[in-house]
């Protein structure tokens, strides 16, 4: 098989360089992008990065992310650069979030990822960067839900999601092909969402209008939504649930009520993400484990029950190792003349 990581950047005419390739780098859309997506090498590659971010050994370099919020927008832009030296890459991801984007028939999130050589910060690769985002995010649910959840191999589970958009989807799909799920419950501030969502899932899924309904029987629970006050409180959580909040609506922490935070253990991606973006709550003394160190067993999740919740924050190193299979499994076709 060829060895995709050698190929170096597209450098192009420089002034006062030498060196003289003549092509630019390659675009891919997200139709594109999304034929190299593949859940059985994302989510063991986001088990890995956790467990590299949890090493605090610089195998991660993810400075703090900038977020500019543009309220006028009721919208916000994220720059997220990140280099993994494990596998030498370098990778920046420019993403937005425009609430009110849906009356435009567009995603509320719109991204671009450029991948840079690791070698020389040569442009390598540019992609669009929405099915990246929509991939990843629901990766790193899938990894912390396999490391977090007791009854991870039970049969039969019951998932409840919180929302019916892009994230909603990915998470039933992503949790369907990993875990023995029976049944998925969705909720929707706009009951009309969580009915679409359920149409397009099949007999699985079933639309609820009360939020407290829904999310009472169930084992795993993704809240997925732009909401500013709690959609799940914690009285009526399973003693044993598993919450994935992925939402960052007005901040990372509006989906669940602060007895949730109180009362569960509580799982980051990492921890100097949640010492910036979960700071009311860092403050407050909620304490943040990372998942990562229960998956270098430095770090367990208690073992005789409660609630476990994994915050998703988001992290460039996700888009950083996404970015990097896409572009192998890219090379990987094009050297088969496909
Ligand atoms: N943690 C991470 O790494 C990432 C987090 N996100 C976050 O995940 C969330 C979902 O993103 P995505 O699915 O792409 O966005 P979508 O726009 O596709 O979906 C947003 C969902 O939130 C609902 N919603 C909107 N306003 C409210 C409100 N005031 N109260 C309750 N629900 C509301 C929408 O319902 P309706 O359409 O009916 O209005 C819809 O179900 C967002 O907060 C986003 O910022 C996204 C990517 C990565
Ligand atoms: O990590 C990301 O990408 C995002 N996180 C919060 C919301 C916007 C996208």
């Amino acid at each position: 098989m060829a060895d995709t990581s050698k190929v170096t950047s597209n450098l192009s005419n420089t002034t006062g360089g030498s060196r003289d390739t003549p092509s630019p780098p390659p675009f891919l859309t997200n139709e594109e992008v999304k034929r190299h997506l593949h859940w059985n090498t994302l989510v063991p590659a986001t088990e890995t990065l956790f467990a590299n971010v949890s090493r605090h050994n610089e195998l991660v370099i993810q400075p703090p992310r900038l977020i500019m919020p543009i309220s006028q927008q009721n919208a916000a832009l994220l720059c997220m650069p990140a280099y993994l030296a494990e596998d030498n890459v370098l990778a920046c991801k420019v993403v937005t979030s425009f609430r009110n984007n849906a009356a435009l028939g567009l995603p509320s999130i719109l991204a671009t990822v450029i991948l840079f050589d690791g070698s020389n910060g040569g442009t390598k690769m540019i992609m669009e960067g929405t099915e990246i985002t929509t991939w990843r995010t629901a990766a790193a649910s899938v990894a912390a839900t396999k490391n977090l959840f007791r009854r991870i191999k039970d049969k039969d589970l019951v998932l409840a999601i919180m929302g019916s958009g892009v994230q909603a989807h990915i998470h039933a799909q992503a949790f369907m092909s990993y875990f023995s799920i029976k049944e998925i419950r969705i909720w929707n501030h706009r009951f009309a969402g969580a009915e679409a969502l359920c149409k397009r899932l099949g007999d699985i899924a079933k639309p609820f209008p009360d939020k407290e309904e829904c999310v009472k029987p169930a084992d795993l629970i993704v809240t997925a939504t732009y909401s500013p006050t709690p959609v799940v409180h914690y009285d009526w959580l399973k003693s044993d649930a598993h919450i994935n909040a992925v939402g960052f609506g007005v901040s990372h922490h509006s989906e669940l009520d602060e007895n949730t935070y109180r009362k569960a253990s509580v799982f980051v991606d990492s921890l100097d993400g949640a010492k910036q973006e979960l700071k009311s709550l860092h403050e407050a003394g909620i304490k943040f484990t990372e998942v990562g160190a229960v998956i270098n067993g430095t770090e367990r999740v208690p073992p005789n029950g409660g609630v476990t919740v994994f915050q998703s924050l988001g992290m460039g190193g996700e888009d950083a190792i996404t970015a990097k299979l896409i572009f192998n499994d890219y090379m990987k076709h094009k050297n088969q003349g496909k």
